[in-house]
Parts: structure tokens; C-alpha cells; sequence
């Protein structure tokens, strides 16, 4: 198959093309957006959206590409691409499709100077084989809405204000905007995603209700989108779920939480999509009140111009250490002089020193962001040590500098 397989970019008049090969992949169809709602594929980047063509020229499979900024721990902000639309056709699996999309595509980021690509994967066993590793996780906290009274009141000066969604793009861009430049971890949100409608997924297939926090000056600086299920008719339960609550400021955060936790005729509220230990927990008098759901793989990151990548992000400590990086879809090995300052800033070139630590670049992906110990994938078995302190020393540089790694955006 690979031999006689074309892979090349969609022109714009393809774009039904690709999308009915990439539905058919996922054994769904095209829908309609819901009223007030865009379309999620006016979204899609047409000359980075590959088919992958078979002997007789017919569409067989898709990748695609957004073009997003990502936030590096310690504040730093990179482009990345961030792969989307993969699909391979039930006729046509396990024939190596997806593994020649990914090759080429991966060359691609390389030549246009891509130091990373992230993704968020439909199956975990998919992606590592290419080099992605899952870097940020998120958190479902589940609230029983009766039982949700805080601690203390929340104290943000300002107001809530229910809005349209249709009507509130360019509010909530700024918000997001503000907000994901201090999250590690956040993708920026082109303006064709808000043209397309806010929350998450960005363009729903239920609308959402939006809610918007204004400080006492009157400027917006938070957002929460929801929607609320229908009422069960024989246990008079009903759940409202929130999608995002976006706010750079903790209490503006727990106002807006505590808007959706008051509304009426909600039994269950359930926020989809929290960073792992988030605070708004410890803010309810009664700590049972809330269960937290499994701790889910958002964001996969793969490194693709390693020294440029390892320098760019800052650390938490200053110190040195050398990693043995081997890239096997790529037919890679090097090793990498990591040396980092007081303040974490550092600096990262190829080495022929002794390493301290021998690993996949999948599991690099999966430290990047200061989302996972390098420890714990010692203890898992994937990182190789090369003395007893390689390590602590590795825990020391890698962890969390500027905060949890999130990512609510979904693409
Ligand atoms: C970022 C995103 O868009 S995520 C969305 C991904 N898409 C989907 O989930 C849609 C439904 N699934 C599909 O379209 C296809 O099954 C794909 C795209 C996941 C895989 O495409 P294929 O062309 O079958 O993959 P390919 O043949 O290149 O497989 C390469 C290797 O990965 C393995 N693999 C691929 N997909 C899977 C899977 N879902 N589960 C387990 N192993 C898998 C194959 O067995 C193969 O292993 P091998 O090298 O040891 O033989």
C-alpha cells in the first residue's frame, strides 16, 4: 500500500471531499450546526489538510493541521501545529495509511520549523508509536448541587451577565486570550473558531448558555458555557454541564462556579473539564459534596527540534543534566546537554558527555510540560536512569514551574 499511496494537500474546493472521507472514518455524518451555531470544519486549514489517495486515485484517508500558539511553562509562547481530522477508512485500516500520513506530515512541521506539534488523541494506543506523548491531563469534577454551599463567600467585586453565545465572540476571544497566555499548557483560539461559536467542543451540537464576569470597572475578565439536560421524569434529577470556566483570576473562577452550582431545577452539576487539582474543590464546606472523575489525557505533544524545544520552556531550578532521546519513527538518536539557570531559563545543545537519563521521545513529549514526574515514568518502567540521582535531579528541572499544564481548547 505505502508504495502506490498519494499523499498529498486538499485545495479549497475539496473541502466536502475530505470531510466525507474523514466522517466515514469515524462511522458518523456530516450534521448540520445546531441554530446560532457555525459549522467546526470552517475552522479547517485547506492547505493543511492531507488526503491520502490509493492506486486508483480515491480518497482513502485525511490529516489535518491547525496553526496554534502554545503556552510553555514559565510563560513563553510558541507556534505549534495541532493535528486534527485524522481518519482512515474501515475499508482500508491497518495497511500502514495513518503511518505514511503521519510521516509525511511530521516532515512537513519539520521543514516549515516546527519545534513541536501537539494533539488530542481518540485512542491512546495510537499516537506514541509517532512520537506523542501525553503532556497535560484534565479533570471532571462532579458536584451534587443541594449539598455545594462554600466555605466562605466568594468576594469578586464585579457582575455576571447571561448572554447570546452569537453575540458574545469577540467578549470571550478577548477573555480566552488573556486567560490561556497564563495557563501552561493553553492553545491560543483563532478568530475563525469564534466566528464558528465558543465552549467546548467549540462548536457544540447542543447550544450552550454563555455567562460572562465583569470586574467594577465593567471589563469582562471571565466565562463560563453551559448547557442543562432535561429533567428525568421518574428520580426528578437534572444535570447542568460546564464546558469551560475561563478566568485568569481564582475568585473571579469561583464566582462564576458558584453561578453555575446556584442555578435552579440542577440536581448535579458537572464541570468537564478542570486541570488535576484544582482549588474550587477546597471551596465547598462540605469536602464530599464533589467527586472527581478519572484523570483524563488532554494534550499529547511530540518534539520535533529537541534543543530548540528543551530551551524554549523554562525550568524550576537551575542545574544540568544530559538525555539520551531515541526517535525511532523518525530513525533518530542523540544526546542532549540540558543546563538551566537560577530562574530556569536554559539552554540545550547536542552532547557527547554521559547521560543521566535514557528515553523515548514520546516520553520527552510526556515531560514537557511539567505535567508528569520524570520519576514516575522511571517507576513505570520508560525512562531509563543512569545513576541514583538522575532521577531527583530530572524532578527538580521538569516540575512545574508556573503552574499545572491545561488545555480546554478542543480542535
Ligand atoms: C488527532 C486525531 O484526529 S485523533 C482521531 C483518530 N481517528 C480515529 O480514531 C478514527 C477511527 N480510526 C481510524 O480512522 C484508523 O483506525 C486510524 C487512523 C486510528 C489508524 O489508521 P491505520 O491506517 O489503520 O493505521 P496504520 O495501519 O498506519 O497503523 C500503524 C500501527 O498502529 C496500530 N494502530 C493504529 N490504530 C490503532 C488503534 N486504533 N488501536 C490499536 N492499534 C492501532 C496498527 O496496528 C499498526 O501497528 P503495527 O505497526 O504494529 O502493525
Amino acid at each position: 500500500m505505502n508504495d502506490t499511496m498519494l499523499i498529498r494537500t486538499t485545495t479549497e474546493n475539496e473541502r466536502e471531499l475530505f470531510l466525507r472521507t474523514l466522517m466515514a472514518a469515524f462511522g458518523t455524518h456530516l450534521t448540520p450546526p445546531a441554530e446560532g451555531e457555525g459549522a467546526w470544519w470552517a475552522a479547517l486549514e485547506a492547505d493543511d489538510s492531507l488526503l491520502a489517495l490509493d492506486e486508483d486515485g480515491a480518497p482513502v484517508g485525511t490529516a489535518g493541521a491547525y496553526s496554534f500558539e502554545l503556552t510553555l511553562p514559565g510563560g513563553r509562547m510558541t507556534p505549534v501545529p495541532g493535528v486534527t481530522t485524522v481518519g482512515v477508512l474501515p475499508t482500508h485500516r491497518r495497511r500502514g495509511v495513518l503511518t505514511a500520513l503521519m510521516r509525511h506530515q511530521l516532515r512537513q512541521f519539520q521543514e516549515r520549523g516546527a519545534a513541536l506539534s501537539v494533539l488530542l488523541a481518540s485512542e491512546a494506543v495510537i499516537y506514541r508509536r509517532f512520537g506523542y506523548g501525553p503532556a497535560a491531563f484534565s479533570q471532571r469534577l462532579t458536584v451534587d448541587s443541594h449539598r455545594s454551599a462554600f466555605a466562605a463567600p466568594v468576594e469578586a467585586a464585579g457582575r455576571i451577565e447571561l448572554r447570546r453565545r452569537a453575540d458574545s465572540g469577540e467578549l470571550l476571544a478577548e477573555v480566552y486570550d488573556r486567560y490561556r497566555r497564563t495557563q501552561p499548557g493553553a492553545l491560543s483560539r483563532p478568530a475563525r473558531w469564534w466566528s464558528a461559536g465558543a465552549g467546548q467542543p467549540p462548536v457544540a451540537h447542543t447550544p450552550r448558555h454563555i455567562v460572562l464576569h465583569r470586574d467594577a470597572d465593567g471589563t469582562p475578565d471571565g466565562y463560563a458555557s453551559y448547557s442543562v439536560g432535561p429533567t428525568d421524569p421518574v428520580t426528578r434529577t437534572r444535570t447542568l454541564t460546564v464546558d469551560e470556566v475561563i478566568a485568569c483570576d481564582d475568585t473571579v473562577h469561583a464566582a462564576l462556579v458558584r453561578y453555575c452550582l446556584d442555578h435552579d431545577l440542577v440536581t448535579t452539576t458537572v464541570f468537564a473539564n478542570l486541570p488535576p487539582e484544582h482549588p474550587v474543590r477546597w471551596r465547598l464546606k462540605d469536602f464530599r459534596a464533589a467527586r472527581t472523575g478519572p484523570s483524563q489525557d488532554g494534550l499529547w505533544v511530540r518534539l520535533l527540534d529537541i534543543p530548540r524545544a528543551l530551551a524554549a520552556r523554562r525550568y524550576a531550578a537551575g542545574g544540568d543534566l544530559v538525555l539520551e532521546v531515541h526517535d525511532p519513527f523518525l530513525a533518530t538518536t542523540g544526546r542532549y546537554r540540558l543546563t538551566t539557570d537560577a530562574e530556569g531559563h536554559a539552554d540545550c545543545a547536542r552532547t557527547d558527555r554521559a547521560a543521566d537519563l535514557t528515553l523515548d521521545v514520546s516520553d520527552l513529549g510526556a515531560l514537557y510540560l511539567g505535567g508528569t514526574a520524570p520519576s514516575t515514568l522511571v517507576r513505570a518502567g520508560r525512562i531509563r536512569p543512569h545513576h541514583d540521582t538522575a532521577a531527583l535531579r530530572a524532578d527538580t528541572l521538569f516540575t512545574r514551574p508556573t503552574g499545572t499544564p491545561h488545555c480546554v481548547h478542543w480542535f
